[in-house]
């Protein structure tokens, strides 16, 4: 079985972070591990408090890991101190991990701060460098290059831009735009929209948790970026399309595991003729 590893924050309420991540490894067939950076005490609605873990306590959940397991994906979420992410640069240099997803996470969809301003640097100086694909919706990459992004042509340059920074590739989620919810995918020379259809929910919980971790589990399962990146896309849209109305605020999406496993069941013995 395939392994992959997410580094991110817990969320109490279950939709987002550490937690969304192991369903969707789960619901992906890969083996899950986690190594949570803090703890938030966080609901549908908002986030209450956080608490970061010690770096020391991060470092070790890390080596405990690659020390023993085959680790085949890196999912990186919410790194919210710049210690933080310094101890997760460090730590990840030592074992130097072949698929690292980094999911950019700085703001909850409530608005809660997940990633202090002063960490931004280390993440553009640390972790992007070490990136397979990093994955930012639109206010992350604004952030990430210091600009406005409103059009197509907006993001094909924020796109270039955030690739210069060392990541191998550049996946900009288009969902924050009006209009259709098309991403955009830079693989350092070739632009490849991966284009969605609006699914009109408040119970957009997790989705970007959801989508990199998605796209670390088809990596670690063997298949090619692009792969990767169409087929994730296909199951945030099943899981955004089944969300639940759970909780009073932004409700989680569904890992729809016997849909998304039937689904391609029923795909493979048609390619056979079965
Ligand atoms: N309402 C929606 N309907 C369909 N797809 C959506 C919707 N909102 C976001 N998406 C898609 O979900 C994925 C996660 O994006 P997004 O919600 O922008 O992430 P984040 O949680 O980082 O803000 C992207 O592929 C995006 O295009
Ligand atoms: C621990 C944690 N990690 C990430 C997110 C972002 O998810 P969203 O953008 O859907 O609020 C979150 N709310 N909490």
């Amino acid at each position: 079985m395939k392994t992959a590893l997410t580094i991110a924050g817990s969320d109490s309420g279950g939709g987002a972070g550490i937690q969304a991540d192991l369903k969707a490894f789960s619901a992906h067939g890969v083996y899950g591990m986690s190594v949570i950076t803090a703890v938030t005490a966080q609901n549908t609605v908002e986030v209450r408090s956080v608490q970061d873990i010690e770096t020391s306590i991060i470092k070790d959940q890390i080596e405990a890991v690659f020390d023993d397991i085959r680790v085949d994906a890196v999912k990186i979420g919410m790194l919210s101190s710049a210690k933080t992410a310094e101890t997760v640069a460090a730590s990840l240099q030592i074992y130097e991990p072949a698929i690292v997803v980094l999911d950019p996470v700085m703001v909850s969809k409530g608005g809660h701060h997940l990633l202090q301003s002063d960490a931004i640097s280390v993440l553009k100086e640390k972790i992007i460098p070490m990136a397979t694909i990093i994955t930012p919706n639109i206010p992350e990459a604004e952030v990430l290059v210091r600009g406005n992004i409103q059009s197509a042509e907006d993001m094909m340059e924020a796109c270039r831009s955030m690739q210069s920074l060392g990541a191998k590739a550049v996946l900009l989620k288009g969902g924050h735009l009006n209009g259709e919810p098309n991403d955009l995918l830079f693989d350092g020379e070739i632009f490849t929209w991966i284009n969605g259809t609006r699914i009109h929910t408040k119970n957009t919980h997790g989705t970007g948790c959801t989508l990199s971790s998605a796209i670390a589990a088809n990596l670690a399962n063997g298949a090619s970026l692009i792969e990767a990146v169409q087929e994730a896309k296909k199951y945030i849209t099943l899981a955004i399309t089944h969300s639940l109305e759970i909780g009073n605020g932004h409700g989680p999406t569904h890992h729809f595991y016997e849909l998304y496993n039937n689904a391609k069941l029923v795909k493979k013995l048609l390619v056979k003729g079965i």
